[in-house]
């Protein structure tokens, strides 16, 4: 199946198994070579891709990628950059990613730099990047002060979902993703939520026609949301209405200031769903969610084997991290919270007492 994404450059998500040849095609007629960016150990999964493009008559680059975060640094960013000047890559060139989140940001990100911009077109291999990272456009690197923090908005020229990759994904890394998706269920469709508590296990089975309806649903969510908002403006506005692109960030203040203060150890769903378990808990204490939908961000994360507490970090490191969210305002630190299901909105300046007592409530006291 396909899902449209509208807007000023349109694209396309397909999502399917076999579906490795409809790479191709989304590349356009005029491209002449192509740098195929991937973690070095996904090698066989990047080979029919390649393979593909050779076979079209294009001249391939392969880029092989450090693991996972590793990947988003700056020095990577200039390693692959040298290497596309060194190949002489102009503007009627572009780039490929194959492999998970990581993967999809760093390769987005130098597509988007490049020239001042190429096509990509992403191919994710986990789980997350199939529902949230390969879709949108948000490309990013992280820096000494924290999580994505450099970056830009490139929007790919496609992206090609082969639900058959995610057969060899280690466990804990698919349920990551579902960290991300039950974060959908909770900001906008809330029959995803439905679907996970009443099979956990088809959730967490790669083969399962529920990891594929989750799978639709949560692109379908994001795509909603980031042609409404492509840049994360909306919610500048302020006055409690949607927060556009902003709710895609539902949990993650909290998330990337753990991430960051694990040095990147803990998966980013992982992250993800501790972080949920934080605002949920702020949002009820703050008088904006019901006792119920609060308590049933960890029922339904813990169902799938995700994590809902944290006990490292003291509050005043993970406080300073979550300073330099890209959704604080001088000062002011600035969350997503719910009103409700489905009902996303801006909580600007909570109270220290409120922000200390949902910490609390994280580390499990
Ligand atoms: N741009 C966005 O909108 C957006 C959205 C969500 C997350 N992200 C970013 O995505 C990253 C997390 O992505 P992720 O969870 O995919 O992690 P990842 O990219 O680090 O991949 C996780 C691990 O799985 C391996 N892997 C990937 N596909 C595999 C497969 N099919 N079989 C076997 N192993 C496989 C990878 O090599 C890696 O070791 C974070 O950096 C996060 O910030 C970005
Ligand atoms: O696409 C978005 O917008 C998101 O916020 C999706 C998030 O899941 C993703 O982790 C994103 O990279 C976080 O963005 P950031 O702007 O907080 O770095
Ligand atoms: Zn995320």
């Amino acid at each position: 199946m396909e899902i449209h994404v509208g807007g000023a450059a349109p694209y396309d998500v397909v999502i399917g198994r076999g579906v490795g040849d409809r790479v191709l095609p989304m590349l356009g007629d005029g491209v002449r070579r192509v740098a195929v960016l991937f973690p070095d150990g996904l090698r066989h999964l990047a080979e029919p891709v390649i393979a593909d493009l050779g076979k079209a008559g294009l001249a391939v680059l392969e880029l092989p990628l450090p693991e996972g975060e590793g990947a988003k640094t700056a020095a990577v960013a200039v390693a692959a950059w040298d290497a596309l000047g060194e190949a002489g890559f102009t503007r009627s060139d572009a780039v490929v990613t194959v492999g998970g989140g990581a993967t999809t940001d760093m390769g987005g990100f130098v597509a988007a730099t490049w020239l001042r911009g190429v096509p990509a077109v992403h191919v994710p291999t986990t789980l997350l990047g199939m529902v949230d990272a390969a879709v949108g456009g948000k490309t990013g690197l992280n820096t000494a002060a924290g999580k994505n923090l450099v970056g830009s908005f490139h929007e790919p020229a496609g992206v090609v979902c082969d639900l058959a990759t995610l057969g060899t994904l280690p466990h804990d890394e698919l349920v990551s993703g579902l960290g991300e998706v039950v974060k959908c269920g909770f900001i906008a469709d809330p029959e995803i939520l439905r679907l996970v508590e009443e099979d956990p296990a088809g959730a967490v089975d790669p083969a399962s026609p529920v990891l594929a309806e989750l799978v639709r649903r949560s692109v379908q969510v994001k795509v909603d949301v980031v042609v409404g908002d492509l840049k994360e403006t909306a919610g500048f506005a302020g006055g409690g209405g949607h927060p556009g692109r902003e709710a895609l960030n539902y949990g993650h203040t909290m998330a990337h200031a753990i991430e960051r203060a694990e040095d990147y150890t803990m998966r980013h769903g992982e992250a993800v769903a501790i972080g949920m378990v934080f605002v949920a808990e702020l949002a009820r204490r703050t008088g904006h969610l019901d006792d119920a939908t609060a308590a049933r961000h960890a029922g339904t994360l813990a169902a799938v084997g995700l994590p809902t507490r944290y006990d490292g970090a003291p509050y005043e490191q993970l406080h300073a991290a979550m300073k330099v969210d890209k959704k604080s305002r001088g000062d002011q630190l600035r969350f997503v919270v719910l009103d409700g299901l489905a009902r996303p909105r801006v909580l600007a300046g909570p109270a220290e007492a409120d922000l200390r007592a949902a910490y609390e409530r994280m580390r499990g006291a």
